[in-house]
């Protein structure tokens, strides 16, 4: 059958690393897939909003998961809009601030801290016929099964510079601290002895370093639709 308009049901994952574009493109692909959208990344920074506000040190790995367990996250997969909570408050905009992004690493590398947060991903997507679900272990240990496992990768260079535009930053100290910090999350987040951030073996590489955001969207969209008629 054809593909254009038919309609997708299934599970597609988006992992890699920092400034990938992994959230954006996986917020437009499942908007043009008629898809559910799950930002794991925002989950590991409310419950790092929950951390910072406890007073806990990131290096007591018990304190991080106590807090964590007791916090309430409220996070939606609806593509077309964007609200996460800790405890009913509104963390949106907070949990991109620079306190929330130094930290997330640290207190996503918990064990305890995954496996709930994990259980918690896996009953919000349970119920959708179709859903994309974009982070660093979609495709390895979220849903294993997953009808399509995308890995988005860029260029160092090209990453920083669309972090920097992102957040209108010109200076080129400041884009250097900015390259420097993704860098370090990027060897945090792929070094870590719990569900480090690598390619499933069944996943496609999908290089967007050359590439317009449109051009991502409209690959992935097109990778979903020919692995769902299969
Ligand atoms: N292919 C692309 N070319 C240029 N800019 C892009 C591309 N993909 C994403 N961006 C931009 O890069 C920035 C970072 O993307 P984001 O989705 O936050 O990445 P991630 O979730 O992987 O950290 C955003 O401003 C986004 O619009
Ligand atoms: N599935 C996931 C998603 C995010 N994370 C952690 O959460 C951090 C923030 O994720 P994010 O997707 O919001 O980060 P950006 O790529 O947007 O900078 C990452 O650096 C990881 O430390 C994770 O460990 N596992």
């Amino acid at each position: 059958m054809t593909a254009l308009g038919a309609s997708f049901r299934g599970q597609v994952t988006l992992d890699g690393p920092s400034g990938t574009g992994k959230s954006s493109v996986a917020r437009a692909v499942a908007l043009e897939l008629g898809a559910a959208y799950l930002d794991t990344g925002a989950m590991y920074r409310a419950a790092t909003v929950a951390v910072l506000d406890a007073g806990v040190d990131l290096d007591d790995d018990e304190g991080i998961a106590r807090v964590v367990r007791e916090a309430t996250i409220g996070i939606g997969t609806d593509a077309a809009t964007e609200q996460v909570t800790v405890d009913d408050v509104d963390v949106t905009d907070r949990i991109r601030g620079s306190e929330v992004t130094r930290a997330v690493s640290p207190v996503s590398a918990v064990p305890a801290v995954r496996r709930m947060l994990v259980d918690a991903q896996r009953a919000l997507v349970a119920d959708a016929d179709a859903v994309v679900v974009e982070g660093r272990d979609i495709g390895t240990v979220v849903l294993p099964d997953a009808t399509l496992k995308v890995y988005l990768t860029a260029a160092p260079e090209a990453r920083a510079e669309r972090r920097a535009d992102q957040l209108g930053v010109t200076d080129p100290a400041r884009i250097a601290a900015i390259a420097e910090d993704l860098r370090r999350r990027d060897a945090h987040d792929s070094t870590r002895a719990d569900s480090p951030l690598r390619p499933a073996a069944d996943s496609v590489t999908v290089d967007s370093t050359h590439w317009e955001r449109h051009q991502t969207i409209a690959r992935i969209v097109e990778l979903a639709r020919e692995r769902a008629e299969q």
